[in-house]
């Protein structure tokens, strides 16, 4: 059976039927047009104006729905800026109990005050006409008024799963579901689906359209952010969204699925469903750089959702920020799951007994540290099993014992009881020079000393990574640096088998150089200001910046108050078990990446989103069984999502062929829509001139280039577009940011994954697809970047494989 489509809107938006229109969820749809033949050959004036007139009646009727929503929406708002007032008007006074219930209550209006505000945009998008359910409104949040009768229906509600579901052949009990096109709190539009065929009247053949939402909403100009999808999920989206939240999911999909959007809206449902224990546990959302981060960073808070964690791998680790990328060949071995036993064995080479004995001189005595006592203190500190740090503890006692009986028998004491042994022991403990020789024997680890020790030293190199070639092992060489995005999954291995550090106990044994600590200090002050200026914006939005001051609020974020949310203090527990995990661009994740992951999901109850065409990583992943066979063999599912809904089809044919040269067996997904442009080449000298126009056709344009030619192509692009921003590798969020809102951005491939654009360029395609053994695969993402239009230039005319891929790709004129 097949479903009507109808669509009323206002008369500025000029409603016209789209004929033929394909239906995304698995059903095809019958257009009925008025001046369509389907609707008859006759088709007089006076109807045409009496269905204006409904129409004009259909949305006044809507308008009086939804504002009464908003009025409703902002009673609540108003009542719970009046609670949070009250609450913290109370101040600081009282016992500790009546402070601590104080705080849990503000912050408890506080989120509820910012989920308010966050349904703003879109507050309500759809109804349902129920046979049993009756008209129900579907928004982003729950609305009842002050009888508890509902007035909106949470789009998760287990009653508005039809709205994303129902079809003429299983309409689960739905006649009508209606799209609500809203502009600010104005209804510009509705969009029908009729589901029952036989509940039609004339009235319903009005002008009739296919997806016209979805469509509206793909067609809509980049923003430069990501944006939610509440109100036009599609069925086989929905399946996953709706996913049952134990276990393993995996969402297979090409470029433009949706897979992003929809692990998004995931996180969302998860929240709402399971709120109590997700709430607890927290949810991770794992993203492949920082620009991509800010790209998707609005989608949960405007579905009312805010303490969801975004991080990178780099930020994986608390207090290392790492966005300094490897070149490929160094990623690969770091990824290497050989480096597991690496990091094991330059652990516990710092545990070595030294062949010669040790000789402290303690005044007029001497003691000596022989190889067998070594031997039976170490054998004693592994056998507890305690990380590094903590086996410390046992070693250091077995020697101070052996000294202390050593020092008694010296000193002419043959039998000592336990008091003395103890006494002894302490004053051996102090002794500078046996607290130096402890920290030779057993030292005091923190993963970086650990690392940088290890990649500083060929010797040590050459012992602990004995497993890598020589060639293998030159590559892992370095002195001091910064932190890459490949070393955080080792300093979480490291941090495993160190164990915790005493901060006391490791200043005390001035571990940390100083400039360490002036380098903390000034990471500190600058997240401080960072805090200050976000707790404004917070307290601007909600209106409360005359109760409630920026610094105070920040220090609450800063854990300094006495309440913290889950996601900030699993920000900074790097042992923090996850309710749910969601790992977006996945296959870029290296096999010693997905250890610290699954570290923090111990339930492995997690959503892995990704598209194993498009790994880019040398380090990354080729199968979906090879990354989660290790952990959950046979115990996990999947999805694929097969529509794509960013890549119009003209610029998808030709990213297709690029496939096809990847793996003749890929295939690329199917494109929702046209953009009536067709891809071109240029020479590169043109880049400048192209940009510019590209600019002056609005939207979102961005250049993308090799590694190796973004300066270049970056001064070019600067020089003649006035706010052009080049994205520098490992850029930061605040950088990210600035490239997104920026007329057109410069990038290469890594920063460009996962994000869209109205317009890109693809600068020297060969150069891109030879810059990594994965390269093809990179240039595939570059291709399939853009929603309109996309261009590629080159120095010179392309060859060989690729000349071939996209040979008929036109010359722009
Ligand atoms: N049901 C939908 N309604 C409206 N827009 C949608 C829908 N599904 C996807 N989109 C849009 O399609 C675009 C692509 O989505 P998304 O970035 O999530 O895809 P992806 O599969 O993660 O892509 P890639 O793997 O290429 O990064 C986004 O603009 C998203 O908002």
């Amino acid at each position: 059976m097949a479903a009507v489509k109808e669509r009323n809107q206002d008369v500025t938006e000029g409603g016209r039927g789209e004929d033929g229109s394909e239906c995304l969820d698995g059903h095809a749809n019958v257009v009925i047009c008025c001046n369509n033949k389907q609707n008859g050959p006759e088709c007089p004036i006076n109807h045409i104006n009496g269905q204006a007139a409904m129409r004009q009646t259909e949305l006044a009727k809507e308008q009086e729905y939804v504002t009464r929503l908003y009025d409703r929406l902002d009673t609540l708002r108003e009542r719970t800026q009046r609670q949070l007032k009250e609450v913290l008007a109370t101040g600081a006074v009282g016992t500790m109990q009546n402070r601590s219930e104080r705080d849990t209550f503000a912050d408890m209006y506080a989120s509820r005050l910012a989920r308010l505000w966050a349904v703003e945009r879109g507050l309500a998008f759809g109804r349902l006409d129920h046979v049993e359910e009756g008209r129900l409104y579907i928004g982003k949040l729950g609305l009842t008024d002050d009888e508890q009768r509902r007035l909106l229906i949470d789009w998760r509600a287990p009653v508005a799963q039809p709205f994303y579901r129902a079809t003429p052949a299983a309409p689960m009990g739905v006649t009508r579901r209606r799209h609500l096109q809203t502009r600010g709190r104005l209804v510009v539009g509705v969009d029908d689906d009729l589901l029952d065929l036989d509940a039609l009247t004339d009235d319903d053949r009005a002008t009739l359209n296919g997806e016209a939402a979805l469509l509206a909403a793909l067609d809509e100009r980049r923003t430069g952010r990501m944006r939610d999808i509440v109100a036009t999920i599609q069925a086989e989206q929905d399946r996953v969204i709706r996913a049952d939240l134990n276990g393993v999911l995996v969402v297979q999909g090409g470029p433009g699925t949706g897979k992003t959007v929809v692990a998004l809206h995931r996180a969302a449902y998860l929240l709402y469903t399971h709120r109590e224990r997700l709430e607890r546990r927290g949810v991770l959302v794992l993203g492949p750089n920082l620009t991509f981060l800010r790209y998707i960073e609005q989608v949960l808070p405007s579905l009312g959702e805010t303490d969801v964690l975004l991080s990178t791998v780099g930020e994986l680790y608390p207090g290392v920020t790492a966005t300094a990328r490897e070149r490929p060949e160094v990623a690969a071995i770091k990824g290497d799951p050989r480096m597991t036993e690496v990091i094991a064995r330059a652990v516990r080479d710092r545990q070595k007994v030294p062949r010669k004995p040790i000789e402290l001189r303690l005044g007029r005595v001497t003691l000596t540290l022989d190889r067998s006592m070594l031997e039976a203190a170490r054998n004693k500190a592994t056998r507890s099993r305690r990380p590094h740090n903590q086996a410390r503890a046992v070693f250091v006692r077995s020697l101070l014992n052996a000294l202390a009986r050593q020092q008694a028998k010296k000193i002419g004491k043959g039998l000592i009881d336990d008091d003395e042994l103890a006494d002894l022991r302490e004053e051996l403990r102090t002794e500078p020079v046996v607290k130096a020789a402890l920290n030779r024997l057993w030292p005091y680890l923190t993963p970086q000393r650990l690392l940088l020790g290890l990649y500083g030293s060929p010797e040590r190199l050459g012992h602990a990574a004995a497993a890598l070639s020589p060639e293998e092992r030159a590559l892992l060489r370095r002195d001091g640096g910064e932190w890459t995005e490949s070393d955080v999954p080792l300093l979480d291995e490291a941090a495993e088998l160190l164990g915790d550090i005493d901060e006391q106990v490791l200043r005390a044994t001035a571990l940390q150089a100083e400039e360490e600590l002036a380098a903390a200090r000034r990471a500190e002050e600058h997240e401080r200001e960072a805090e200050l200026a976000y707790a404004r914006e917070v307290l601007e939005l909600t209106g409360l910046s005359d109760v409630m001051e920026a610094e105070r609020l920040a220090e609450r974020q800063r854990g300094e108050g006495p309440y913290l949310t889950t996601a900030e203090r699993a920000a900074a527990d790097r042992t923090w078990a996850y309710g749910h995990v969601i790992v977006d661009e996945a296959q870029e994740l290296s096999p010693m990446a997905w250890r610290a992951v699954m570290r923090r999901c111990p339930t492995r109850s997690m959503t892995i989103v990704g598209d194993i065409a498009q790994t880019g990583s040398t380090a990354g992943a080729r199968s979906w069984a090879e990354v989660l066979d290790p952990y959950v063999a046979g115990r996990w599912r999947q999805e694929r999502l097969t529509v794509n809904y960013r890549t119009p089809v003209e610029l998808m044919a030709v990213a297709s062929r690029v496939l096809a040269a990847i793996d003749p067996s890929l295939s690329a997904p199917t494109s929702v829509r046209e953009s009536g442009a067709e891809p071109w080449t240029a020479p590169l000298a043109a880049l400048p001139q192209l940009v510019k126009a590209e600019v002056g056709e609005g939207g979102k344009v961005a250049v993308v280039a090799p590694d190796a030619l973004l300066a270049r192509v970056g001064a070019d692009v600067a020089a003649a577009v006035e706010g052009a921003a080049v994205v520098a590798p490992g850029a930061g969020r605040a950088a990210g940011a600035a490239a997104l809102d920026a007329p057109v951005a410069v990038m290469t491939v890594a920063d460009a994954k996962g994000l869209e654009f109205d317009s890109v360029i693809v600068a020297e395609p060969e150069l891109i697809a030879a810059q990594s053994p994965r390269g093809m695969s990179d240039l595939y993402v570059a291709l399939t970047r853009a929603t309109r239009r996309l261009g590629i230039v080159c120095g010179k005319p392309l060859s060989g494989v690729l000349g071939e891929a996209l040979r008929d790709v036109p010359q722009r004129p």
